[in-house]
């Protein structure tokens, strides 16, 4: 399967959380990136997109011949990376996972402000799953949650672009770790234990992934979505740290508990 997204030279997100997710669920991993970051526990220092024929290029070369059961888009960084992207997995046939990455958890933007409106009207509707963190929905849709009981309004806002399903991801409310997945008619909660865990780096990215690798298996949606919640709440328990600030969650905590 295929992640589109920025590298996290600190190997906690992005493609580097992304590869790994794919390997522990049993996938194999492939990559288009759309920007290189020098990042690592304490923020993200520097960030260089790649010109976009080199985004189009890296995906060409991988679905024309390899072929691929289901792709996860990260970090675009810019609008012109976005709508490239948007169409590119418009025309695949194979389910898509829109992690709609816009702030890194230090606050840094990884996403223009003038890309928001490609990713409302171009890239929502091409996603099978959309899953946005509340920041990202309050940015997307002006819709502001403070408590689990506004994320159905959340959700209702983001299907409005036209994504297939919505996942909403409460992981920055207090209380259990409580995300909404719906289309629309049906209706899932997800809920964990809070981990009292700082080190969450890679949270959101694993989360995509692992729903990705899921629909390549063949998942459905819900199916997908409840496996994947399962994988980033163990990885989130085994969190560890390193460098000075926020380290990562454990990609490979099942390898270790075997
Ligand atoms: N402390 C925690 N304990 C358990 N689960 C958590 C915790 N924090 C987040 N989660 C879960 O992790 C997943 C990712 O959610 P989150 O809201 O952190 O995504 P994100 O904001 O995109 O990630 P990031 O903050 O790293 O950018 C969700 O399933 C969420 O419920
Ligand atoms: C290159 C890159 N992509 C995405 C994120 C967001 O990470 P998270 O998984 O924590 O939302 C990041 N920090 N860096």
């Amino acid at each position: 399967m295929l992640t589109v997204a920025g590298s996290d030279s600190g190997g906690g997100a992005g493609i580097q959380a992304d590869l790994k997710t794919m390997l522990a669920l049993g996938t194999h991993g492939m990559c288009v990136v759309t920007a290189v970051t020098a990042q690592n526990s304490l923020g993200v220092q520097g960030a260089w997109e790649l010109p976009v024929d080199a985004v189009r290029a890296q995906y060409r070369s991988v679905v024309d011949d390899i072929g691929v059961q289901a792709v996860k888009t990260g970090m675009l960084g810019s609008a012109e990376i976005v709508e490239a992207v948007a169409e590119l997995i418009a025309g695949t046939d194979a389910p898509a996972v829109v992690d709609p990455v816009g702030v890194s958890k230090h606050g840094d933007a990884l996403l223009a402000a003038s890309a928001l409106d490609s990713v409302r009207t171009k890239l929502l509707p091409a996603a099978t799953v959309a899953t946005p963190n509340l920041d990202e929905v309050a940015q997307l849709t002006g819709v502001r949650v403070e408590s689990e009981d506004g994320m159905r309004r959340a959700a209702a806002a983001v299907l409005a672009y036209g994504p297939a399903w919505a996942l909403i991801k409460g992981g920055h409310l207090s209380g259990d770790a409580v995300d909404l997945l719906t289309d629309g008619s049906e209706e899932h909660w997800l809920r964990s234990p809070r981990h009292d865990n700082r080190h969450t780096h890679g949270t959101g990215c694993t989360l995509a992934s692992a729903v990705a690798a899921q629909l390549a298996k063949g998942r459905s949606v819900p199916e997908a979505v409840a496996a994947a919640k399962e994988y980033v709440t163990g990885a989130i328990a085994a969190g560890f740290a390193l460098g000075g600030g926020i380290g990562p969650v454990d990609h490979g905590w099942r390898f270790r508990e075997a």
